[in-house]
């Protein structure tokens, strides 16, 4: 087939011309990215190798070979590893393998104009997400890829781009399997063409890329300075090395060619875990829990534990190595014990897997545990990074139940700053006479500090838990108790009646049963309730606001504010309700009337109660009753009708102005 000239899609043309225009200042992580891709072919090239008897080039010894060309000006970077055919070419090289990083350019872009992005942000994000081949045209005028397949009966090809929209492709004449990328260097990228910027490059970025990497120059005239290249990379599988063998430096420089070259000072890992199992599994484990989340930690494809089976790499990603919750642990696990010649989907499946996670999950959450104990500064950062993950945990798996309990942490009422408590903490700071735990959950920490629910616990000098995470409550439903001490919301049902029924507690489906459930519970309220000196309000209130309660009742839990709504015992809470609604949009659920409480020791409550008792048909009295209910609502940012609202309020003031008015005129 002769030379083809094709237009890159879309996209690529944009990210090219991104790449070229607006990433200069990082222009060096061209080597590392190809390096990386070259390492990738090798992998592959071995694991293919296993698998099909029929793959070609089997005798290849695998390596990176570097050479810089003084004389032609170019840079090569050549492997042997799994190469590709033509239309794997087309496919790889012509399109971005991965939709988010035009995204990210494009994030870059906007961030740099705007001046929100430094260079070492920018820098992190780059090792992050990678922007892979196309960085090469940040250096060079024109990439020529010269390339074989190791699949049975494939030919060689060539494709060539000089950056600009479009690509050719031909028949070349590469003789042995793997692919070469050769780089016609700008002339402001002359640079790269100098042996110790070179070397320098491979030993920050690639040193821990488990292929030798070798150099070679050739003179400016033409002349091979190294006929036997050297290697210059560490090439060591450090995770199978002792403990004592190596320094804090080594897991450093690990770590930063795990999370692809640059660690930002401050986000160094929060913790490692190194070691060797020997039985049932034979397996050598290197997982670090890194200083900041990483930006793809909600999505499918992120990043995960790297799998080796005798030092060879067999997956990048291999997600069933440790628990969904436990995702955000990067590093690297070989086993002696794994087949080679399987699939992937087999290799998953492998019972040997299932083992080695079993361990790994243990021993990951010990880490956690005592770097808890040990620094709880470092593991309030770890928690604020991390915490909404391990969370899940304590729906998804029973078994670890008791471990996880003791990692949740909270903010709460009793320290201002946002310090954390342990769930220990707060119980043995309980006093004889607190039965229950308090909490409070809502969207907003700041609403929370300062609801009015708070009032009557906090004059006890009893600590509230602030659960404004949306899943805080979800995992209360897993959880129930602990240590015997209920979970209880200062929101819901009467603060000094006993823990509700538990199943209510737990079922989060808002079906017809719970409802029932709740209204038994409220109706006993009613029926045990003592008389109060606000009866006549709070009989008035019941008729002005009909409907839009399920009742109203004296406040024990009010001590400064005159009201506040609560949600009935054992039904669901609001912020459940908004969060249900936030899962399953357009469900039903939600917006049932809730209860008004009336707090009988504030002045406005007890003058409305008293002109109430006096004259039942005084005309300010619904209005009243709607600003008591206005004001509950506003306290916890739910005003329904926020302008009629506004507009009593007005009224009010307007008549306490007339009586001022009034009063000096006297
Ligand atoms: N040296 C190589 N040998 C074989 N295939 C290669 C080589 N370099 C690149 N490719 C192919 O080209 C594809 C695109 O490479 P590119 O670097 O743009 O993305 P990637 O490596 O998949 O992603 P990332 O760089 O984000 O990890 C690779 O997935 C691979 O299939």
């Amino acid at each position: 087939m002769s030379s083809q000239t094709h237009e890159f899609k879309a996209e690529v043309a944009a990210l090219l011309n991104l790449v070229t225009n607006s990433l200069y200042t990082n222009s060096e992580i061209f080597l590392r990215e190809l390096v990386s891709n070259a390492a990738d072919a090798l992998d592959k090239a071995r694991y293919q190798a296993l698998v099909d008897s029929e793959f070609a080039g089997k005798e290849l010894e695998p390596h990176i070979l570097i050479t810089i060309d003084k004389q032609a000006e170019t840079l090569r970077i050549e492997d042997t590893g799994i190469g590709m055919t033509r239309e794997e070419a087309t496919q790889n090289l012509g399109t971005i393998a991965h939709s988010g990083t035009l995204n990210y350019l494009q994030e870059v872009q906007r961030a740099r104009a705007a001046g929100e992005v430094t260079e070492a942000s920018e820098l992190s994000l780059i090792g992050q997400f990678g922007v892979g081949f196309y960085s090469s045209f940040m250096i060079a005028d024109e990439v020529v890829v010269n390339t074989l397949s190791g699949k049975p009966g494939s030919e060689a090809v060539v494709w060539r781009s000089k950056g600009d929209g479009s690509y050719e492709i031909e028949p070349g004449q590469r003789q042995t399997r793997g692919t070469s990328i050769e780089l016609k260097l700008k002339s402001d990228a002359k640079e790269f063409l100098d042996r110790w910027r070179v070397e320098g490059l491979i030993k920050r970025y690639s040193n821990y890329v488990m292929h030798p990497i070798r150099l070679r120059v050739i003179d400016e005239q033409g002349e091979d300075k190294d006929p036997e290249p050297k290697q210059i990379n560490a090439a060591a599988a450090i995770w199978a090395q002792s403990t004592s063998e190596l320094e804090d430096s080594d897991y450093q420089e690990f770590y930063k060619h795990l999370m692809g070259g640059f660690v930002l000072p401050g986000d160094e890992p929060f913790a490692r875990l190194h070691f060797s199992a020997d039985a049932p599994i034979q397996f050598h484990a290197l997982l670090f829990v890194p200083g900041r989340a990483p930006a793809d930690l909600f999505q499918e494809d992120r990043k995960a534990l790297q799998l080796y089976a005798r030092r060879v790499m067999v997956m990048e990603n291999c997600d069933t190595l440790l628990p969904q919750y436990l995702r955000f642990i990067r590093g690297v696990v070989d086993s002696e014990d794994l087949p080679l010649n399987v699939s992937r989907e087999m290799l998953q499946e492998h019972k040997s897997l299932a083992a080695i996670r079993r361990q790994l999950t243990r021993k990951s959450l010990k880490l956690l545990a005592e770097l808890a104990d040990e620094d709880a500064e470092k593991y309030a950062k770890l928690w604020n990074e991390f915490g909404a993950v391990l969370k899940e945990g304590l729906h998804t798996d029973g078994g670890q139940r008791k471990e996880l309990t003791e990692l949740l942490r909270y903010r709460s009422i009793a320290d201002d700053e946002g310090g954390l408590i342990s769930l220990a903490a707060y119980v043995e700071a309980m006093g004889e006479d607190q039965k229950n735990i308090w909490y409070i959950a809502g969207p907003d920490e700041t609403a929370l500090r300062n609801s009015p629910h708070l009032e009557a616990v906090r004059a006890k000098g009893e600590n509230v838990l602030l659960m404004s995470d949306p899943v805080d409550e979800w995992v209360l439903q897993s959880l129930a108790e602990y240590e015997g001490k209920a979970f209880r919301s200062v929101t819901q049902g009467e603060l000094d009646e006993p823990a509700e029924d538990d199943d209510a507690d737990k079922d989060d489906d808002a079906d017809k049963d719970k409802d029932d459930d709740a209204d038994k519970d409220d109706d006993a309220d009613k029926d045990k309730r003592e008389p109060s000196p606000i009866d006549p309000l709070i009989n008035m209130a019941k008729v002005v606001l009909g409907a839009r309660v399920r009742d109203v009742r004296a406040s024990k839990r009010l001590t400064e504010s005159p009201s506040c709504l609560v949600d009935p015992a054992g039904g669901l809470s609001r912020n459940m309700e908004r969060i249900l609604r936030m899962a399953q949009p357009g469900t039903k659920v939600g917006a049932s009337p809730r209860i008004l409480e009336l707090n009988p020791d504030h002045p406005f409550v007890a003058a409305a109660s008293k002109i109430s008792e006096q004259n039942k048909d005084d005309p300010r009295l619904p209005e009243w009753v709607e600003i008591l209910h206005d004001v509950a609502a506003l306290a916890e940012g739910t005003v329904p009708d926020p302008a009629g609202a506004a507009r009593r309020f007005v009224n009010v003031l307007t008549q306490v102005a007339a009586d001022e008015s009034h009063g000096s005129a006297d």
